[in-house]
Order: structure tokens, then C-alpha cells, then sequence
């Protein structure tokens, strides 16, 4: 069977499989058999990633996780007897169960991504009670470990993303059968018998008592989660490291408290063991509770990135390249000239010195062309051999005249640094998940300072400025006041060769964006104050008027970290 595919304005024919990879590896062959050509199926290739990530309605990126997490169950009670020489018919003996593991979560700064996050947790079960008076064991805490700045929310009842809890999940399993199976079911799952006395038992009235005892906990336990869950569902913002604290005159040789984090799901009750039972009128109860199944709730981890400056502009106003020119090409995002090729937020590291020079500016890799562009060039040098002699980054930055040394030296001289994050592009209705949605916006949320990109060459860059604020808005009110510069991209491309005329057409522009952006995009600051935005034209990808960017965005750092000290002091 066949079916046509169309594609940046060619059709081609394509195998139909039921799997998709099949497909792209059938894609594969054709491109090798040169019946595809290679930016066909590039461009197909990129669709596809691009189609999957819209699909997700803007969840799913690398910074979100949903896990469930459940305590451990407790261990079984034991129903047992007490035998020595002389004493035949002793007293019940039977230990009672431990109790399942807590599940707790803990936040580690030395984690950056929540992919090491499993997605199904279980505490550790309680052990069983023994003979003899033994009780089980307590299951070891579980500590979930997630990175700095990762925010926990529990799903709440009624979203389908959330999976039962132990309740919902009895009901189902026991979901079809009459009452009288589901009765015994339900007793087999909460009772242990003295070996043949199962039947006997069932018959005896303190063991209806008791059942009834346990049927009235099971109800108030339930009820009080329920509570617990509408009227103090778990949110954790987990951005700073709690220590545990230890008291410091405290004696010598005392164990250091151990810091588990925030418990999320706690274990279960271990069952009792057959002494609990024992009365007046049932000297040796001959029946036991098993261990209570741990709490089961589903959470989603969101992972907002710390960077200090986001970066928001439109796709392809050039965001990537700007971050790979202040980065000097060390920050990996890719840069093409199609709407959304960045997926994911990417952080880059800008570290300054006294004088303002940035280490980006002293990379000789001063063009920063589209990543497939500078593949090419790769390849072809790897295949002149030309790559095998060549400096590596450091040396060719010892061999720069300004001083500075090899790039290991740079750290001597960095007086500051800050991190910029650069993000998928933001579209008009982005708010109504059109294009990639918003929600990227979270990890921008707690950034110091945000900056737009817009390109310079379009006819109106000033539209696209509106545009942006209203996203921002409509994301978080009161968001678009983190605004400090608006920067002005490609202005290589407005009067680049020199032409007068252009010039002249070009500053005007200028000074028609910065009219625009003083009159109608002022904003507050941390203090209530109104602000201008600053305005700087720039050229990411042939690294010009990057230094002044630099040195604004430091200031914007400086200042909200001032702010930020102050608050907290
Ligand atoms: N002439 C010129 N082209 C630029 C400049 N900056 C970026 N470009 C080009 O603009 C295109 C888009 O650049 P990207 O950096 O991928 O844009 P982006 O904003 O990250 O786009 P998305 O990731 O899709 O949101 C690429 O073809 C770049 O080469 C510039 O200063 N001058
Ligand atoms: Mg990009």
C-alpha cells in the first residue's frame, strides 16, 4: 500500500508501515538510493520532531515529570504460639510487622535534569512479624533524588494522568465478582489465620469485632486522605538545599542527623501480631492483620532551570545564535533558519572580566553560521585533513594577542558570570498552545532579567515586541515588568555593504524601535519605579556590539541580585 507524503513543496512516495521508524528508516534507504534528496529528508526528519513536540501540547519537555510514587506496604502480623519444655499451650506469641518505607524527596545541586528521576517508585517493604514476640523490621526510607529548583505538585482526583490509589485499586481488582467472593477477597487481603482455624475463626465474634475495628480505621484513614489531598494537596518549591540541622553542643559521638527531604508518600502500618487480639473472651486469638498498603499519590516534578537572563523573542530572531556568540560558540544550540529549531530551553555560561571582556570575545570563532553550515565546513576540514593539526580552542585563544592566555586562564581573570537561557520561540496565541506552547516559560519564571530578541530586518520589528509582552502577560501577570533590553538582531543585514542611503534608512529604524519601545513598552522595577527598556542593535551571527549587551545584561544581574539579597536579609 501506498500513500504520498507532501513535503516542502515536493511529494514523494513512501512505504505505509504501521510503525513510524519504519517509515523514516524506509526514508532512509530512499535517501541513500538518491531517490530522496538529502534536504528532503532532513526537512521531513524535522518536521516530524517538530509535530511530536506540538503534539505534546507543550508538556514533555525535558523539564517535566510525572511519577508515581507509592510508600512501602507494611509487614505481615504473625499468628503464633508459645512453646518450651513444660509450657505446651503458651501465650500467643506472635510479632507484629514493621512498617513500609517513607518516600521522600530531596533536592541535590548536584543534579541538572530530571532524567535520572525513575518514574515508578516504591518504599521498601516492612518485614513479616515472627514467632516469639519478633516483630518485622521497618522498610528503609527511599529518598527520590531531584534536581535544585525542581517544583513537586500532586496531581489531584479526576485527572487522568493520575493513577489510583490503594483504595481505587482494591475496588478494581475485586470489580465483577458477587458479594460474597469479593468479601472473601477483601478478608484474605487483611488476615492471616492460625493454620486450619481459617474457618473456625471467621465464625467467632471477636473476630467479627475486631474485622469491624478494621473496616472503621480503613474509613477514617481513607477520609482523612481525601482531606488531606483536597484541602492540602503536596506543593513543594524546591529551591533551596535544607540542611538537618544538627544540634551544635550536642555530645561528642552523637550520630549527625540525616537530612531525608519532604516526605511524599509514607509506608504502611505493619500488621499486628495475634497478642494484639488477645481479650478476656479470646484468650488465644488465632488470627493476625497483614501490613497496610503504603500511600499512593501521583506527582509531577517541573524542573525550572536557574539561568539568570531568558532570553524571549520570536522563531528565528536569531536567540540561539545569540547565546552561542556570548558563549563563544561553547553553548551547544542548534541554529537554522526554520521557526522552531530549538525544543528545549538551553543554558549557556557568560563569564566576564574586570574590563569587560567576556570569553566569548576572545574565541576567533567570531561568524556564527547555522549549524549545518558549520558541519559542513567541519566535515570538509576533517576530510582535507586540515582538522588534525589544528589548534584546539584553548591554544588558539593562548595565541590571541590580547593577553589573555589560554582559555584556563580566563579564570583568573573572571570577575563575573552569569548564565542566559535560550528558549523555543514564543508566538502570537502561544498561550492557546499554538505553536509550542508556553509552558518553557516556566523555567524562565524565576529568572533575574529577561531580554527580547527580535530581528531588525523585518519590516516591523516593533509588532513583534507587543506580541511577546502579551504572551508574557497571559503566562504569568506581571511577568513582562522582568524586561530589560530589547535587542535588535541582524542588523548586518540593514546596510551591511555601507550603501549611505541604507545607513541613514537603517538609523532612522533605530530610532523609530527605540521611540517605540521608550513610549509604549516602559515597565517596573523591583522598586515600583517605571524603567525604559534599553535598545541595542546588534549582529549575533557576525558577534557585533556584543560586548555592550554583555555589559547591560551584567548590570541587570547585579542589580536583581542586589534586590534579592535585600529582600532576604
Ligand atoms: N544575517 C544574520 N543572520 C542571523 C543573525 N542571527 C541569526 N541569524 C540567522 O537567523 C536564522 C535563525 O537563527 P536561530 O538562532 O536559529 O534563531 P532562533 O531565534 O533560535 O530560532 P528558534 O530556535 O526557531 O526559535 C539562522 O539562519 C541564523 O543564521 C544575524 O545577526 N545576522
Ligand atoms: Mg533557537
Amino acid at each position: 500500500m501506498f500513500r504520498s507524503l507532501s513535503l516542502t513543496n515536493t511529494t514523494i512516495t513512501l512505504c505505509k508501515r504501521s510503525f513510524p521508524f519504519s517509515t523514516v528508516s524506509s526514508l532512509k534507504n530512499q535517501a541513500s538510493q538518491n531517490r530522496l534528496s538529502s534536504e528532503e529528508y532532513e526537512a521531513y526528519q524535522r518536521k516530524r520532531k517538530t509535530d511530536w513536540k506540538r503534539q505534546q501540547g507543550g508538556h514533555g519537555f525535558l523539564d517535566e515529570l510525572i511519577i508515581n510514587v507509592r510508600g512501602g506496604k507494611g509487614g505481615d502480623g504473625c499468628v503464633a504460639f508459645h512453646r518450651e519444655k513444660f509450657i505446651p499451650f503458651g501465650p500467643p506469641s506472635g510479632g507484629n510487622g514493621g512498617r513500609g518505607g517513607d518516600v521522600y524527596i530531596l533536592p541535590t545541586p548536584e543534579l541538572t535534569s530530571l532524567s535520572t528521576v525513575a518514574k515508578r517508585v516504591r518504599g521498601e517493604r516492612g518485614g513479616n512479624g515472627q514467632g516469639t514476640w519478633q516483630n518485622g523490621k521497618n522498610g528503609s526510607p527511599l529518598i527520590v533524588r531531584v534536581p535544585l529548583g525542581t517544583v513537586v505538585r500532586e496531581i489531584p482526583r479526576g485527572d487522568p494522568r493520575r493513577a489510583q490509589d490503594e483504595w481505587e485499586a482494591e475496588e478494581e481488582a475485586l470489580e465483577g465478582l458477587d458479594a460474597s467472593e469479593k468479601q472473601a477477597k477483601m478478608r484474605e487481603n487483611r488476615w492471616m489465620h492460625y493454620p486450619r482455624h481459617g474457618a473456625s475463626n471467621l465464625e467467632r465474634d471477636p473476630f467479627k469485632e475486631a474485622e469491624d475495628m478494621l473496616y472503621k480505621q480503613e474509613r477514617e484513614r481513607r477520609y482523612a486522605r481525601r482531606k488531606r489531598e483536597t484541602e492540602a494537596p503536596i506543593f513543594l518549591d524546591l529551591d533551596k538545599m535544607d540542611e538537618a540541622e544538627n544540634d551544635p553542643s550536642a555530645p561528642l559521638g552523637l550520630p549527625r542527623k540525616e537530612n531525608f527531604g519532604h516526605l511524599v508518600a509514607s509506608g504502611g502500618l505493619g500488621g499486628m501480631g495475634n497478642p494484639y487480639f488477645q481479650s478476656a473472651e479470646n484468650r488465644s486469638p488465632k488470627f493476625a492483620t497483614r501490613g497496610h498498603e503504603g500511600e499512593r499519590i501521583t506527582i509531577v516534578l517541573e524542573l525550572k532551570l536557574l539561568a539568570d537572563i531568558g532570553l524571549v523573542g520570536m522563531p528565528n530572531a536569531g536567540k540561539s545564535t545569540f547565546l552561542r556568540s556570548v558563549t563563544g560558540g561553547r553553548a551547544k544550540t542548534e541554529v537554522a533558519g526554520y521557526a522552531f529549531t530549538t525544543l528545549n530551553p538551553v543554558v549557556g555560561v557568560v563569564r566576564i572580566a574586570d574590563d569587560g571582556t567576556f570569553e566569548g570575545s576572545l574565541s576567533q570563532h567570531v561568524v556564527h553560521e547555522e549549524t549545518s553550515v558549520e558541519e559542513a565546513i567541519a566535515q570538509e576540514k576533517l576530510e582535507k585533513g586540515e582538522l588534525a593539526y589544528s589548534l584546539t580552542r584553548n591554544q588558539s585563544q593562548a595565541s590571541t594577542t590580547d593577553g589573555f592566555g589560554s582559555g584556563h586562564r580566563f579564570d583568573l581573570l573572571e570577575s563575573f558570570r552569569f548564565t542566559i537561557a535560550d528558549n523555543p520561540g514564543l508566538i502570537s496565541q502561544a498561550s492557546a498552545n499554538v505553536g509550542l506552547g508556553h509552558s518553557f516559560l516556566r523555567s524562565m519564571e524565576r529568572s533575574l532579567a529577561l531580554v527580547y530578541v527580535v530581528d531588525f530586518s523585518n519590516p516591523a520589528p516593533w509588532d513583534e515586541l507587543v506580541v511577546l509582552r502579551e504572551e508574557l502577560e497571559q503566562y504569568q501577570p506581571g511577568m513582562s515588568h522582568k524586561a530589560r533590553l530589547v535587542i535588535a538582531n541582524k542588523s548586518d543585514l540593514l546596510a551591511g555593504d555601507g550603501d549611505p542611503v541604507a545607513v541613514q534608512a537603517a538609523k532612522a529604524k533605530l530610532k523609530h524601535l527605540e521611540a517605540f519601545v521608550h513610549s509604549e513598552m516602559g515597565v517596573i522595577d523591583s522598586w515600583g519605579k517605571p524603567l525604559k527598556l534599553d535598545v541595542v542593535p546588534v549582529s549575533a551571527k557576525f558577534s557585533q556590539n556584543m560586548k555592550k549587551v554583555v555589559g547591560l545584561m551584567k548590570t541587570y544581574v547585579e542589580e536583581a541580585r542586589a534586590v534579592e539579597h535585600r529582600s532576604t536579609t
